[in-house]
Parts: structure tokens; sequence; C-alpha cells
């Protein structure tokens, strides 16, 4: 785009170049930024070349995904002028608040938008001189990088501060200004939870309301939130009027945690559930038969002469041949059934109110699921089978906590007798060793 230099004066492009805003022309469609002055690349560390037809969405922190922009073009599209207020990602790791305004406009039928960025870190710092006591406060309320929320009690409208919409990806002029809104975020998950904490305070229980929980943001993905809160005003009986609180995010915190958690939890060559976690569900389960008397079954389930594939086609074949093993007992198990690894090639199956019938059809399906597999053309490894030792809660073993225990003894019954089968704790109590016959 070229602009004529007139009478003397400097061109518009020269002109652009020493603008301190940073200016964007924008394809609504994509949201690739089609131009853009030296403000718009050079304050974020970055060369032209590294901005002009990227998405304008890769400069900043706040807005993620195509489908987000394309509920924000919506808005920009209906609107005078938007004006968002977000961070844009510096070079150096860095981030630098801006306040955009975009306007759209059509020329010779094709639609664009034209976004100015200016940088708000000055306007951010206090400005000691002009402001009075309490224009500073609600100043830095509003500017802090938490957000802020003010609900009356009495009318149900709640004051949501722009960090609060941005956190959400809202501009400072969206969301309607009713709890409902808010509530409508939470997660269904964790609402009951939340309303509970909220009316737990407001009931005088808990000195504040804190939570942690998922708010949606504008693009339907969830973001984690620490919120607190606390009743600031009450009527002359004394029953709260009005609740203020500060909403930080706390995503990153909390992906790291739950990542690690499921790292604690999880085996990871077979992305099962490992032993310590596999037992404290066994152990929940085991609880929940206690109380209700309901049947449980648990199989203690071993690869067949495993070694051997290991021998011949090494030990990472042999780690695929678990991890493939582990999809295929997944696959094959009812939803409600647990399968985890309880170390080297034993996998431990926990079946909720699976009586021995359920428990014995579900052994056959894993026998049948593994002769179906074509493990040669696959893996080119010799056919895969396995070994299961099963224990049905009450029918095999009336106390529970010997479930996993007998079902051991079967799986070695199983072996002994010559694998690839099943063999029930039940049968090895009934009869005398020689006699117990594999199920198939
Ligand atoms: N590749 C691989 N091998 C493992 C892993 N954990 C245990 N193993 C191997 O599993 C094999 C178990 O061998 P054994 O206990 O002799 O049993 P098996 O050969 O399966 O024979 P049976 O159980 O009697 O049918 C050993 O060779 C272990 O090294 C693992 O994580 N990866």
């Amino acid at each position: 785009m070229a602009f004529a230099e007139q009478g003397g004066l400097p061109s518009l492009e020269i002109l652009f170049e020493h603008m301190a805003d940073a200016v964007y022309l924008l394809d609504p469609v994509t949201s690739n930024i089609l131009w853009c002055n030296r403000a718009a690349y050079a304050d974020l560390g970055l060369q032209a070349s590294e901005v002009l037809h990227h998405s304008v969405l890769s400069l900043q922190k706040d807005v993620q995904g195509l489908p987000q922009w394309a509920d924000i073009a919506q808005v920009i599209r209906t609107a005078d002028c938007y004006t968002f207020v977000g961070r844009h990602r510096h070079q150096d790791g860095g981030e630098i608040p801006v306040e955009v305004n975009t306007t759209h406009f059509n020329h010779q039928g094709c639609d664009y938008f034209l976004s100015v960025a200016r940088n708000i870190s000055k306007r951010l710092s206090l400005d000691e001189a002009s402001s009075t006591r309490d224009e500073r406060l609600r100043f830095a309320l509003e500017q802090a990088m938490d957000g802020l929320w003010d609900w009356s009690l009495l009318t149900d409208a709640v004051y949501f501060s722009p960090q609060l919409k941005r956190m959400l990806g809202y501009g400072p002029h969206e969301m309607t200004p009713h709890v409902e809104t808010w509530k409508h975020n939470v997660h269904p998950d964790d609402r009951d939870q939340v309303m509970s904490l909220i009316d737990q305070h407001l009931r005088g229980r808990l000195m504040r309301f804190e939570a942690e929980y998922r708010l949606r943001n504008r693009n339907g993905h969830d973001i984690w939130v620490h919120d607190r809160g606390q009743v600031c005003e009450r009527d002359a009986q004394g029953r709260p009027t009005r609740m203020v609180g500060m909403v930080q995010n706390i995503t990153d915190r909390k992906l790291l945690e739950l990542r690690l958690e499921k790292m604690a939890s999880i085996d990871d060559l077979t992305q099962i559930p490992n032993r310590r976690s596999g037992m404290a569900a066994l152990d929940q389960q085991i609880a929940l038969s206690e109380r209700s008397g309901g049947p449980l079954s648990v199989g203690v389930l071993d690869i067949d002469t495993f070694k051997s594939v290991n021998d011949r086609f090494g030990h990472a074949v042999g780690d695929e041949v678990l991890y493939r093993v582990a999809v295929l007992l997944r696959q094959t198990l009812r939803p409600s059934d647990l399968v985890y690894r309880s170390g080297g090639e034993e996998f431990v199956l926990v079946l909720p109110a699976a009586g021995r019938e359920t428990a014995d059809a579900i052994a056959a399906d894993i026998h049948a699921a593994f002769e179906a597999k074509d493990w040669e053309g696959d893996l080119g490894v010799p056919d895969v089978t396995v070994s299961i030792g099963l224990a049905t809660y009450p029918q095999d073993q009336p106390q529970l906590h010997k479930l996993l225990d007998q079902a051991d003894l079967a799986l070695y019954r199983a072996k002994e007798i010559g694998r690839n089968r099943t063999c029930r704790a039940g049968d090895l109590l009934a009869a005398p060793a020689p006699s117990v016959s594999p199920i198939d």
C-alpha cells in the first residue's frame, strides 16, 4: 500500500512509520495481518516478516484460537469501535499491556479491520500528582492484574472489572453485569461446590469465600481461577447486601499440578493407571461393595512367556507389546471397569458390580480379543496370549480384602496348567489342585 507525498509533507507511509501506536490492517476472516506500521513489530522485538501474514492472535496472550477470533470478529463488525484491553507478547518473553481499538470498513468490496494498539504500561503506573486517594484506589483495583467483581446481593447486579473480562476473553463493554453471567461460566462440575462455599460464607460459617475452580472463557475453553471474596456491606439487620472479590488466573499452575498428578498416577509406558493409583481405586471399590454388599470381581492378568518376546525381538518391541496389551484391555473392558499395570507384564482388572457370570464373560472377551488381533502383522511378533486369575466377591471370596491375593493364586494356577486361560479362585477352593479345570 503506497501513499503519495503531497506538497512536500511526509507521505502517509512515513507518518505511519513514526507513529508511537501500533497499527494493523487485518483480514477479518483469517485474523491475518495484511499490513502494519513499524511500531507493530519493532515494539515487540520482531522483524516485519515475523508479523506480516501471520495471525494477529500470535502477538497476544489473551485470545486463543480461531473460534474465539470468529466470535470477536462478529462483535467488531457490529460495533463502531471495539476496545480490547490485553497483553502483547514481547520477543524476550515479557508482556506489554495494550489497549486495542478496532474499527471495520469495506474497501472495494473487501472487508477489513483496522486495529490501533497502544502500550498502556505507563498509564498503569499511578499518577501521584493527579489522583485523589479514592481515585487511586479505584484505579489500582481496576488496573490490577487480577480480576475484580462487586456483587449486589439485593439486585444480583455484578460489576466485572475489565481485567476479569479480559481474563475470559471479553472486551470491557461485554458481559451482562448480572450474577447469572458468572454462574453460567462456572464449570458445571465445580458449580455446586463453589455455590456452597459462597452460601457458607453468607451464613457466617466461613470467614471468607475462597475457591479454585474452572471458568469457561469466550472460546468455550476452561481457565482455572483462584477466587476470593468477602461480604463488605450489610443491612440494618446484619444481613449481607454486598460482596466483593478478586479472581486470579491460575491456569498455568493448575495445569502443571494436574500434569504432575497425572504423571504420579499414570504408568508411563502403557498410559493406564499405575499400581499406586490403581490400588487406591481398588480400595474405593472394596469400600463401596462393603457398604452395599454388591458383587465385585478382581482379575490378575499376566502376559504368557513374555520373556521370550524380549529375548527374541528386543526390549523396545517388548515395550510396544505391553502398550498394545493395555490398549486392547481398555477397549475390551466396560467403561466402568478399571485396568492398571501392577508391574512388569502383569495387569489388574477391577470389575465393579460384576458377579461370577459377568466376570467370566469379560475374561472370555479378553481371550477372544487377544486371539483376534493380528500380532504378527501389526508388530511382527507371534500371537500374544494371557493368563487370568479371577476372584469374585462374595461367591469366591467372602472377604473383600483378600480378593486380590485370591485372584493372584488363581493366576498362578492358570499358568501352571498351561497358560492362555482363566482360572477362578472359587474353583481352587472347591477342588483339589489337579482337578481344577480352566474356564474356556
Ligand atoms: N520390555 C519390557 N519387558 C519387561 C518390562 N517389565 C518386565 N519385563 C520383562 O517381563 C519378563 C517377565 O518374564 P517372566 O517373569 O519370566 O515371565 P514370562 O516370560 O512372561 O512367563 P510366564 O509369566 O510364566 O508365562 C522379563 O523378561 C522382564 O524383563 C518392561 O517394562 N518392558
